[in-house]
């Protein structure tokens, strides 16, 4: 007998779980509860599942009355809002193909179906159901194993009132893959957005507004996996076309929109630029020179910035030592390091920029703070890869807080609470992973406090770093190479990772000059100014990204800690008035970078790394 909810199943071990589920697969019955959550196998064909009559039919029910559904979630979130009237929250986790993202996307309409009927404003909805494709174009890119895949976390908060209409939206966003903007493993492709932006542009001739060509196409190297056929370019046409009539119908300006697209295409040109090393006789002063400057003359006109200043600041940079400027001249790798730099910082800035601007014109700033909030948090999914780096160790420290979180609420809790209520329980046995984020987040002691601390040393290296983490992390699920090798294991709960500590120190500061921050601010294009004078938060992201002024993101805003009513699941319902968990740290992207530097004089810097 296959059941609709497996807590029904008298035997409950991973082998008769399986067997339910490969049943249930068989039968085109993708979704299964496990109580109150909801297992989701994704069947990668469309099934029909998704209609209007499907909508109204999981509307207003009891869960049981129907087949398990991921509307059926929605629902009864929305109901528990209604009666309950509190906040609730729902969190979508899976390995990266699992379907997380379509199904927040699904999550999302039926929300949106459910508070429309008594939503005044016909229009917003729509408008907010429109969020999905700006922001999968900035922040999703073809991977190994996903053509589609979310190269972010998305934490999506739908005001209600009390009566359950919906009123607003915001979204913030975590972790954004900056290394994928200046380079993309084999077989994976940069963000959508570049793509779409290309074929849109040449599909209505305005290539060359943004120095765009066909052959220069062909050359630019931020533009990998880019194919030319038919299918492919026609679905990128189509998607331009629903890229641009979204901001036209969020509410972006035409002259937002050109900016966004002139930044997106300096990006693309700043890739081009290559450098030359000249060595001097005593090897004391290797100086970089640019091989070819039309890149950077297109660069410099794209962004409206002098272009001699542009070549000073790729080319050297200025310390103050003991209350004197000194400039030093780049070497070729340093140069190539600013260039890259350079063009993370315009395109996370972007994202920023875009998403507080999507905020403000959903209305979140008068919406949120006096009503109820259905939140969705959709991350990325633990990973294990051949090679991995800083941002699978920070994905994988944000999963282990999940799932942190989830035995909380699952077990723990549950367990209290049937003790508060004197029901005889047998208590279930489960590992409790406090030790690895205490490996990972304690203060002074832990990992990320380790690497923060040594990321503010000029003169650390890979090899520095490995040797402080092998000498202060005495622990067994901290693993040790056998050999010297600059890499490190953690026992995760979901299993061992290698993670190789080249680059982590980089990525950690990933330190953006002063001077080109003074260069961009100096711009004459509003929206480059803008996104270089804005201040930084505490995980990195721009303070008031909206030149609209949506009032201003604060530090500690959402954006730095999870809901407190959440609760884990592929896809779960709210957990209400349980307590969070403790949080040994806050996890954000760079822990050490993202904080200040923006702000530090000159002589701040030198200060700091003397
Ligand atoms: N419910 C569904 N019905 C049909 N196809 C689906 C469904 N869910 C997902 N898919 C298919 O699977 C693909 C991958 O899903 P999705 O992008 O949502 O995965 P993900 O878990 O968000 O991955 P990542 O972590 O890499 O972002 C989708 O592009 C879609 O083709």
């Amino acid at each position: 007998m296959y059941v609709d909810d497996l807590a029904a199943l008298d035997i409950l071990t991973e082998d008769k779980i399986i067997e339910q589920l490969q049943k249930r697969y068989e039968m085109q019955h993708i979704y299964t509860y496990i109580g109150d959550i909801l297992l989701a196998l994704n069947p990668f064909t469309p099934l029909g599942l998704y209609s209007q009559a499907e909508q109204k039919r999981y509307s207003g029910c009891i869960k049981s009355a129907n087949p398990p559904h991921i509307y059926a979630i929605a629902d009864s979130t929305y109901q528990a809002l209604l009666h309950q009237n509190v906040s609730q929250s729902i969190i979508i986790s899976g390995e990266s193909g699992a379907g997380k993202t379509e199904s927040g996307n699904l999550l999302l309409k039926q929300l949106v179906y459910l508070g429309k009927s008594l939503c005044t404003n016909g229009n917003l909805e729509n408008r907010i159901l429109l969020m999905n494709p700006l922001m999968e174009a900035f922040g999703n890119a073809q991977t190994g194993i996903n053509g589609n895949s979310s190269r972010f976390g998305k934490f999506l908060e739908l005001s209600m009132t009390k009566s359950g209409k919906v009123t607003g939206a915001k979204v913030s966003i975590y972790l954004l893959e900056q290394s994928r903007i200046v380079q993309q493993a084999e077989n994976e492709r940069n963000f959508h957005v570049f793509y779409y932006l290309y074929d849109g542009l040449e599909f209505s001739h305005r290539l060359e507004e943004f120095k765009l060509s066909d052959t220069l196409r062909k050359q630019h190297r931020f533009l990998t996996g880019d194919k030319q056929d038919l299918i492919t370019k026609q679905h990128n046409i189509n998607k331009f076309n629903e890229l641009r009539s979204a901001f036209e119908l969020v509410g972006f300006k035409l002259q937002e929109v050109n900016s966004i697209y002139k930044i997106l295409a300096a990006i693309l040109h700043l890739g081009d630029i290559q450098f030359g090393e000249l060595i001097t006789d005593d090897n004391t002063d290797n100086r970089s020179h640019i091989i070819d400057l039309a890149p950077l003359i297109r660069v410099s006109s794209l962004l409206d910035i002098d272009i001699t200043e542009t070549i000073d600041c790729l080319t050297a940079n200025s310390v103050v030592t003991r209350g004197e400027i000194i400039t030093r001249h780049n070497s070729m790798n340093e140069a190539a390091a600013t260039r890259d730099a350079l063009a993370k910082a315009l395109y996370t800035r972007l994202c920023d920029y875009l998403v507080h601007g999507i905020n403000t014109l959903l209305g979140s700033a008068h919406t949120m703070e006096n009503n109820l909030v259905i939140a969705l948090l959709d991350i990325f999914g633990f990973e294990n890869f051949p090679h991995n780096s800083f941002e699978q160790l920070c994905i994988n420290i944000a999963n282990e807080q999940l799932q942190y979180y989830f035995n909380q609420h699952v077990f723990t809790w549950e367990q209290q609470e049937y003790m508060a209520e004197g029901i005889p329980v047998d208590l279930i046995e489960y590992t409790d992973n406090r030790p690895v984020l205490d490996l990972l987040l304690s203060r002074p002691m832990g990992l990320l406090a380790l690497l923060d601390e040594e990321s503010r040393f000029t003169r650390s290296t890979d090899r520095t770093l490995i040797e402080k983490f092998h000498a202060n992390l005495r622990n067994k699920l901290y693993v040790r190479p056998k050999s010297n090798a600059l890499c490190f294991g953690i026992q995760h709960f979901a299993g061992r990772v290698i993670y190789q500590v080249e680059g982590m120190l980089e990525k950690n500061r990933h330190f953006l000059a002063p001077e080109i921050i003074q260069l961009l601010r100096g711009s004459k294009l509003d929206t480059v100014r803008f996104l270089f004078q804005c201040p930084i938060t505490k995980t990195g992201n721009l303070y008031s990204a909206s030149p609209t002024g949506s009032g201003p993101d604060s530090p500690d805003s959402t954006k730095d800690k999870l809901s407190d009513s959440s609760t884990v699941g592929l896809a779960s319902q709210s957990g209400l008035n349980k307590q969070p968990p403790p949080t040994s740290g806050t996890l954000s992207w760079s822990s050490y970078n993202g904080l200040y530097q923006e702000h530090l004089s000159l002589s701040d810097v030198s200060n700091l790394m003397n």
